[in-house]
């Protein structure tokens, strides 16, 4: 068909920040382009914005801003939710979805808290959608390799660097040696972290992507509420050095796995001191993890994200890239954009992910894993034998423990003390959690620091 004879499909724009005004800008610029490979023209007819005299990042033509975003929905086929936040986005997404129309958003904090109600309401209306490639991982693709290319596989475990942020911060810190706040302070200054970063340095950014993720990857839903979430404020320079001597290092990791009713077994002949039996499901997590450098995770510098996804018949697959970005992220949005609109141009209607096989989010308790510590102790004989006997009851058995001398620690003038670095082998988290607790109280610990989780360790 001749470029002038294509049909026109009408884009309403919600927002125009960071992502909403390079959205904008790709659809004025690249249009023509757009619409050949689409078969219609997309015409953004319309930018809604808070303040239509704000300033902009991208010059955008003062007669698409408007206020009235309920209007401009109601003139448009296909509708770009690009504000953030709970409300009004999901009342806006709800009522275009409710009217047929395709919906592309970025907003992961509403997709981890109401996916489900988003999802039965695009499901209700026959022959729309929600799209979201960019709520998960910036311009990665990652949703819609989960959904469509990986669909026929058995995804037994997602593992990713889901927030620029913190990978930025604890990279400057592996680096450079420097300390949490400063490096933080970095990212601020270079607009990687919010002036209130709250959302990345807890994990609760991440928690949202893993939600998303892990709901796609193993077929049932889960909202943020269901991701057991620690964040990285409570990394010191100390452990960062630590897991370097070490060969490690430390990354905040979102995490969806299956858990099997059978994965008890460590391997090391200990026997756990509670019982075990966890029922099968899906634990979803983010927390700070020392990963070996060899791991194709460890080499994630900077801002960048990236998604280590291992899959039954696959093997190991890892999509890296930017997470964040206006440009980068808008590119993620015009993909599922060109994929919404090319499926309204064939007809028919919108396939659904299915979310049908309703796996139990499972309690972090029951989570297997090793972990690393540090124990401050008086050098005399003895205090191997109250530590290690500890771990024994609890059943956590130690993989590798390491002694160095501190024969001048200010702890104690005069008397001799040692740092002991132990890494176990897997163990339930309630097992390694009562076995700290114990510790703490034993006289012969002076102090315990750096319990970090370790992963790939045996
Ligand atoms: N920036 C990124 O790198 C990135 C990456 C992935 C996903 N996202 C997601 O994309 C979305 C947009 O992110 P952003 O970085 O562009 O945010 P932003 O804060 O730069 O832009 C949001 C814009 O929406 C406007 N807005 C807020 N409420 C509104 C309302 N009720 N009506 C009209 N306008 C309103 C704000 O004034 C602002 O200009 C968010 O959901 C975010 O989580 C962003
Ligand atoms: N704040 C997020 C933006 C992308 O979601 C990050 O640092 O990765
Ligand atoms: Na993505």
């Amino acid at each position: 068909m001749h470029r002038a004879d294509l049909p026109l499909v009408r884009v309403a724009l919600l927002g125009a920040g960071n992502v909403g005004a390079e959205v904008a800008r790709i659809l004025l610029e690249d249009s023509e382009e757009l619409g050949d490979r689409i078969g219609a023209r997309p015409e953004l007819i319309g930018i809604a914005v808070r303040d239509v005299s704000a300033p902009r990042t991208v010059d955008l033509p003062q007669e698409l801003l408007t206020t009235d975003a309920e209007a401009l929905i109601e003139a448009a086929d296909v509708v770009v939710e690009l504000t953030g936040g709970i409300e009004p986005a999901r009342t806006r997404i709800l009522s275009a979805l409710r009217a047929g129309k395709p919906v592309v958003s970025g907003n992961k904090a509403l997709l981890a808290q109401h996916g489900p109600e988003l999802h039965a309401a695009a499901a209700e209306a026959a022959g729309t959608s929600i799209s979201y490639e960019a709520a998960v991982a910036g311009a990665i693709p990652i949703v819609r390799p989960m959904l469509d290319s990986l669909s026929g596989d058995k995804v037994n475990r997602v593992l990713g660097i889901m927030n620029g942020t913190t990978n930025y911060i604890l990279d400057q810190m592996d680096s450079t040696g420097a300390d949490f706040n400063d490096a933080l302070a970095e990212a601020q200054r270079l607009g990687y972290a919010e002036a209130d970063p709250t959302a990345d340095i807890e994990g609760h950014d991440a928690a949202a992507k893993v939600a998303i993720l892990g709901s796609i990857a193993f077929h049932s839903s889960y909202t943020i509420d269901d991701v057991y979430c620690r964040g990285i404020t409570g990394v010191t320079a100390e452990d960062v050095e630590a897991a370097r001597d070490a060969g490690y290092v430390i990354k905040l990791l979102g995490v969806a796995e299956r858990v099997t009713a059978e994965a008890h077994d460590d391997g090391s002949g200990a026997t756990a001191a509670t019982p075990t039996s966890t029922s099968a499901g899906v634990n979803l997590r983010v927390v700070p993890t020392m990963i070996p450098r060899q791991h194709p995770l460890a080499g994630v510098r900077g801002a960048f994200n990236a998604v280590f996804v291992e899959a039954e018949n696959a093997g190991e697959l890892m999509f890296y890239g930017p997470g964040a970005g206006g440009a980068p992220t808008a590119s993620a949005v015009m993909g599922d954009l060109v994929a919404a609109l090319r499926r309204s141009v064939a007809g028919g209607p919108a396939v659904a992910p299915s979310f049908h096989a309703g796996l139990p989010a499972t309690n972090v308790d029951d989570v297997r894993t090793s972990f690393s510590l540090t124990l401050l102790c008086p050098d005399r004989a003895g205090v191997l034998a109250a530590i290690s006997t500890v771990f024994a009851q609890h059943g956590v058995s130690i993989s590798t423990m390491q002694q160095r001398d501190l024969p001048d620690a200010p702890e104690r003038p005069g008397e001799c003390l040692a740092e002991l670095r132990i890494v176990t082998h897997r163990a339930r988290n309630a097992d390694l959690v009562r076995t700290v607790e114990t510790i703490r109280e034993l006289d012969e610990v002076l102090d315990l620091r750096g319990l970090i989780r370790v992963e790939s360790a045996d």
